[in-house]
């Protein structure tokens, strides 16, 4: 297998052979679709990071919240929302990779999956970081289908950055259709795993890497 490690003095992380860049509005189903590509490829070759994560950690501790609510679903999270988004993004204009570099930190499986990229910083990073290995991936379903998962538009949230900052300007290497109809998401699943082999194979090609 072709593992290269890398250790640098902040954090140490396998070299994986594949990321693939989620993206998508609140309840989407990011998260639904996320799990079924894990189960399908194993929670040994596939881990999946949230950018969320170190964000909310550092946020509760700066803040003295509770991180563990924080992460939950509840109002809770929802309470503290703008205010999290205000303070990651006063963050990232500082350092525009500083919660994608805590997310992989330790990661050792071979694919990655950042369930939840929301700017163009977050792509452009990976991007660069990762020449070759980053698919882009865009969950979609309707407002009406959104709303009945629990979403209500919210002004200062559905509107900003934090939900927009992908509409435009990136191309998508796959399109996601999740309205519910789970024999259709099967066959979208099956054609994205098919674009990651032949992604990887042609990184592979590019950097004369041998099949294992
Ligand atoms: N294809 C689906 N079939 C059934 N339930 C779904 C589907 N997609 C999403 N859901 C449900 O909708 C809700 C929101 O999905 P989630 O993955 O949490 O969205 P997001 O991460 O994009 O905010 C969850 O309760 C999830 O289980
Ligand atoms: C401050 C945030 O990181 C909060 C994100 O929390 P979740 O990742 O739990 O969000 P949803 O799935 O949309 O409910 C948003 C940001 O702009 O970075």
């Amino acid at each position: 297998m072709n593992v290269e490690h890398i250790s640098i003095t902040v954090m140490t992380y396998t070299q994986p052979r594949i990321i693939l860049l989620f993206s998508g509005k609140r309840k989407s189903g990011k998260d639904y679709v996320t799990d079924l590509i894990q189960k399908r490829l194993t929670a040994e070759m596939c881990c999946i990071l949230r950018l969320s994560a170190p964000l909310k950690r550092q946020y509760a501790k700066d803040h003295n919240l509770d991180y563990e609510e924080l992460l939950g679903s509840g109002q809770y999270k929802e309470s503290y929302r703008a205010d999290m988004i205000r303070w990651g993004e006063m963050k990232r204009q500082q350092d525009s990779g500083f919660f994608c570099r805590l997310a992989i930190k330790h990661s050792i499986q071979p694919i990655w999956i950042i369930s939840d990229c929301r700017r163009m910083s977050d792509v452009q990073w990976f991007r660069e970081e990762f020449p070759g290995k980053c698919v882009c991936v865009r969950v979609e379903a309707s407002e009406q289908t959104r709303s009945q998962r629990g979403w209500r538009f919210t002004t200062g949230i559905d509107d900003a950055e934090s939900e927009c900052g992908l509409d435009e300007g990136v191309k998508f290497d796959c399109i996601i259709r999740n309205d519910g109809a789970d024999d259709i998401l099967e066959k979208q699943l099956e054609d994205l795993l098919s674009l990651m082999k032949s992604q990887e194979e042609d990184s592979n090609t590019q950097n004369n890497i041998k099949p294992d």
